[in-house]
């Protein structure tokens, strides 16, 4: 597949969405994980902006070994470490793994503004980038200042976290960032012993939102335990068992994505046109 044309205005990227959740734990590293191996499996060129400060986690979901450092360019700048195909940068890759982080509002915004300027990303279709949990300043800066095309919310069906989802679906609107749509993740469990679904979390929440804010419901990921186990062993779902059921739900989404984009970006429209005249 063609990736759509434009240029954000992060050099070396085309478009930048952001993958957040108004709650913690919901599953949102693991979306960003597998979504940014889907779009690789699209033919895309994909990298991976981990700026989830509190608990950078893709380090560990994409295997990068402990200890790795970028490498750095000339006086400021550095290039992001290369895992399963992607260009990756952290949090997590600059700090001691062990240093709790204890962020101010304005020293976070800084650190991930310059995470996100200094890294030099090569010929880039897609960054994704696994926001921080919540809603606050954090979130708000770093959506407008490296210009999000558009976001992702990733939700369970709880109450509790729906209520979170549409937090962050007004914020993004707020700052008139397009919500691209809603992923439920642990929609529905499914019993690694006899493959009963049963909607544990309740039915539909994703579906109710997705109406209620004008979005869509991109796609629904059951809760298993190949998603949990191959995410936290550094080989997501995508890239472990790339045909099976699970795989095939995040490539209907990233291929929604690249759809999405495209038409948001008019490039469909700018198509050349071509006439043929009878002589
Ligand atoms: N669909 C799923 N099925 C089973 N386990 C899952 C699923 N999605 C995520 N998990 C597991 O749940 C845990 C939390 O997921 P993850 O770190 O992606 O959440 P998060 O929203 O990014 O969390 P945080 O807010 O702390 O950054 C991880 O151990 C992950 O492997």
């Amino acid at each position: 597949m063609q990736a759509p044309a434009k240029a954000s205005g992060l050099s070396g990227v085309k478009y930048i969405i952001a993958i957040a959740s108004g709650k913690g734990g919901v599953g949102k590293s693991t979306t960003t994980a597998n979504l940014a191996l889907a779009l690789q499996a699209q033919g895309m060129k994909v990298g991976v902006l981990d700026a989830d400060i509190y608990g950078p986690s893709q380090g560990m979901m994409l295997g990068i070994p402990s200890g790795t450092r970028p490498q750095p360019v000339g006086d400021n700048g550095m290039k992001p470490v290369i895992v399963h195909g992607l260009q990756v940068m952290s949090i997590s890759l600059m700090i001691d793994e062990n240093t709790p982080m204890v962020w101010r509002g304005p020293m976070a915004s800084g650190a991930l503004q310059q995470l996100v300027t200094q890294t030099q990303w090569e010929n880039l279709d897609f960054l994704l980038i696994d926001m921080p949990p919540g809603t606050g300043d954090i979130q708000l800066t770093l959506a407008q200042k490296v210009a999000v095309d558009g976001a992702v919310i990733v939700t369970t069906p709880q109450d509790i976290a729906l209520l979170d989802a549409k937090r962050g679906i007004e914020m993004f609107r707020k700052v008139d960032i397009p919500v691209l749509g809603i992923v439920e993740n642990m929609s529905t469990h499914i019993c690694s012993q006899c493959g009963h679904e049963e909607h544990i979390f309740g039915a539909g929440g994703g579906e109710r939102i997705a109406r209620d804010y004008d979005t869509e419901l991109l796609g629904c990921l059951p809760l298993t335990l190949e998603i949990c186990q191959q995410a936290d062993s550094g080989n997501p779902t995508v890239a472990a068992d790339p045909d099976g059921a699970v795989s095939l739900i995040y490539g209907d989404i990233a291929k929604q994505l690249m759809s999405k984009v495209e038409r948001q970006s008019g490039s469909a429209a700018k198509v050349p046109q071509i006439n043929i005249v009878e002589d």
